[in-house]
């Protein structure tokens, strides 16, 4: 078990490089305020229509706020002065027609705003999800997928709600205080220049204190990215917590995660308070002063008493104003913060081959590989070799099995043949053109994959075959599935290829599965396979069936396994044994026997073959 405080340093080292570090370390992105926040713009004018009537219906609804008042103010005046009704009903339409006005335009101001805002967020989250899921394997790596997800949920409705609300607060204010601010000066041009005088102080502190506050937000949303991280992953893995009886292990630890998330975000709303206490008092205090200043005024004759309270009520509405501007600025800031790790997000370099280095492949293509002298260590781990001056070469058509020990490097060379990863050194080359070059898009089009632990999604079986070719025909997921040995079970399903996966409990064995995963790979009908076989044991018939499949599949294509099972090292044209990195043997596996190295020792442990005995294919 992690002690709380180390486990503190690691989520702090986990967070800080995704999104950088806090304080001194800051980067210069982030020392610039608002700057995500500015890069949502031009995703603003992709709806400019939408914008501009959301724009109309807030200034509107602001102006006519800033004019009731003052017929409130003429109507008290001269209404009551002059004792006049006619002029008291005539005020008084007036004012309901400005109340019918205010109301119309408040709603048009809510619809236009949040739809926006909405539309924004889709947007975002679109292209966000559409970036991700090009991010090269690295990327990965490095970070944790449900801290992902919760970036695009969490982050992407805190931006929603900062443009339907916020946005429009900080809008809808901002009219308003230079509206006031301006019948101020018309009021009162002298008492004005002070209160203008006034405002550097108190907007120095705020910007100061507004820093700190959205350095807090960033650091609380960081730690509910951290529990709601390790809860998605908790969740998926049900079955093994339960089996190991840690469920109150994985509460007491998702506990302590959200009460910390739960102590920052206090932290950063009891920080926020004290900005709206601190900007409040700063407001309220420079407008008595101004206040005080102007009935000296009166006193000594220089204004008169009805300006002063016509100033009074404009000072009142800029104060007010300027207030909620402070609440929406730390608002804002929270909301740059979650735009930034969006964006950060979006900057994430995908694996696009630059363009002028880009080679196709020959059509069709033959299959044949080369890997030659190819170093390799992943991204996270430089210092580790895992591919060590790897070479070897599987003529079009052919069938290689791999075999060596675990960790010897057999699903890396996968990962560098689907262009996951690149090797540092040495080449790796597909019908002669080199891998590097090709767009990994165009490379995976040549290439089938069965993987060892198979992936079913949550749509109907049909769907999941026809994953790697959507356009494909019903006949041909049907073909696909036959060859497969598939179809039989497919058939037994309650709505056959149109059952939903995960639907009322509808779940599939190990070697169902497989074969679906066969008929998705023969559907692609890629000429070249790259087959990992499943080490889970299968029961005798389903072991007959996945086989069967398997040698369909492999038929006429080049095919490179990785192999558990004596039946598909038989066939293999090939044996090639890998150890740490490199091939170490290679050969027929009866040739490999008589040779009595690693090979053997494995075959021994693997395919219970008894040392010294050679199968019958020997002879042959
Ligand atoms: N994404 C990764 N980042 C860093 N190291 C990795 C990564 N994937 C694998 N490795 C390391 O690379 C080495 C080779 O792993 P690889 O999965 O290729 O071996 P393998 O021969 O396929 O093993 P197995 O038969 O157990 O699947 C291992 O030491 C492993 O820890």
């Amino acid at each position: 078990m992690i002690a709380p405080h180390d486990r503190q340093a690691a989520i702090s080292s986990e967070t800080a490089s995704a999104i950088g570090e806090e304080g001194e370390k800051e980067s210069p992105s982030r020392n610039r305020t608002f700057t995500p926040l500015f890069s949502l713009l031009p995703r603003l004018r992709r709806h400019r229509s939408l914008s501009v009537c959301a724009l109309l219906a807030l200034t509107s609804a602001a102006l006519i706020s800033l004019a009731l008042p003052m017929a409130v103010r003429r109507m008290v005046d001269h209404g009551f002065n002059q004792a006049d009704g006619a002029f008291i009903n005539r005020y008084f339409l007036m004012l309901i027609a400005l109340a019918v006005a205010l109301a119309i335009a408040s709603a048009a101001r809510y619809y236009f705003v949040t739809t926006l805002g909405e539309r924004l967020v889709t947007d975002l989250r679109l292209e966000v999800f559409h970036h991700i899921i090009r991010l090269p394997a690295a990327f990965f790596d490095r970070n944790r997928s449900g801290e992902i997800a919760s970036r695009l949920v969490a982050d992407a409705t805190q931006i929603k709600s900062a443009i339907s609300l916020t946005a429009s607060v900080a809008l809808r204010n901002s009219i308003l205080c230079l509206g006031a601010l301006a019948m101020m000066f018309v009021t009162s041009a002298g008492l004005s220049a002070i209160a203008l005088g006034a405002i550097p102080l108190v907007v120095a502190p705020l910007v100061l204190f507004g820093r700190s506050v959205r350095k807090k937000s960033r650091i609380a949303q960081d730690a509910l990215a951290e529990a709601s991280a390790y809860a998605s992953e908790i969740i998926a893995a049900s079955r093994t917590v339960q089996a190991f009886n840690g469920e109150d292990a994985a509460g007491q630890r998702y506990g302590r995660d959200v009460e910390l998330s739960f102590d920052r975000t206090v932290a950063a709303s009891r920080a926020r308070a004290l900005l709206t206490a601190i900007a409040i008092t700063l407001v309220f205090v420079s407008v008595v002063g101004v206040l005080w200043l102007g009935a000296h005024k009166v006193l000594a004759g220089t204004l008169s008493a009805g300006s002063l309270s016509q100033f009074l009520i404009y000072a009142v509405i800029a104060a007010g104003s300027l207030g909620s501007l402070s609440e929406v600025w730390g608002e804002l800031s929270q909301t740059a913060g979650a735009a930034g790790r969006l964006f950060e997000l979006l900057n994430e370099q995908t694996d696009e081959r630059e363009p002028q280095a880009c080679m196709s492949l020959p059509t069709p293509i033959q299959g044949g590989m080369e890997l030659h002298d190819v170093r390799f260590s992943y991204p996270g781990a430089p210092e580790k070799e895992v591919l060590n001056g790897l070479s070897f070469r599987v003529s079009p058509g052919e069938t290689v099995a791999l075999v060596g020990p675990s960790g010897s490097g057999k699903s890396t060379v996968f990962s560098l043949l689907l262009g996951f990863y690149k090797n540092q050194t040495g080449s790796i080359s597909i019908d002669g053109r080199e891998l590097g070059l090709i767009p990994p898009q165009t490379l995976r089009k040549e290439i089938a994959i069965v993987p060892q632990e198979v992936t079913m999604f949550a749509a109907s079986v049909y769907d999941n075959i026809a994953f790697g070719r959507p356009d494909a025909l019903r006949e041909d997921v049907i073909a696909a599935s036959i060859k497969a040995q598939a179809h039989g079970f497919v058939a037994k399903l309650p709505n056959g290829y149109d059952s939903v996966l995960g639907e009322r409990g509808l779940t599939l064995s190990g070697g169902q599965r497989q074969r679906l995963a066969i008929a998705r790979a023969m559907l692609k009908n890629a000429p070249i396979l790259l087959l990992d076989e499943a080490t889970a044991s299968l029961d005798a018939e389903n072991e007959a069936l996945v086989q069967r499949g398997l040698e369909e599949l492999m038929e006429a294509r080049t095919t490179i396994v990785i192999a558990h099972r004596l039946a598909t090292v038989l066939k293999a044209d090939r044996i090639l044994v890998m150890n740490k990195g490199r091939i170490v043997e290679e050969g027929t596996h009866a040739s490999l026997l008589r040779q009595g190295g690693l090979y053997t020792r494995l075959a021994e442990l693997q395919f219970k073959i008894p040392a010294g005995l050679e199968p019958e294919q020997d002879a042959a």
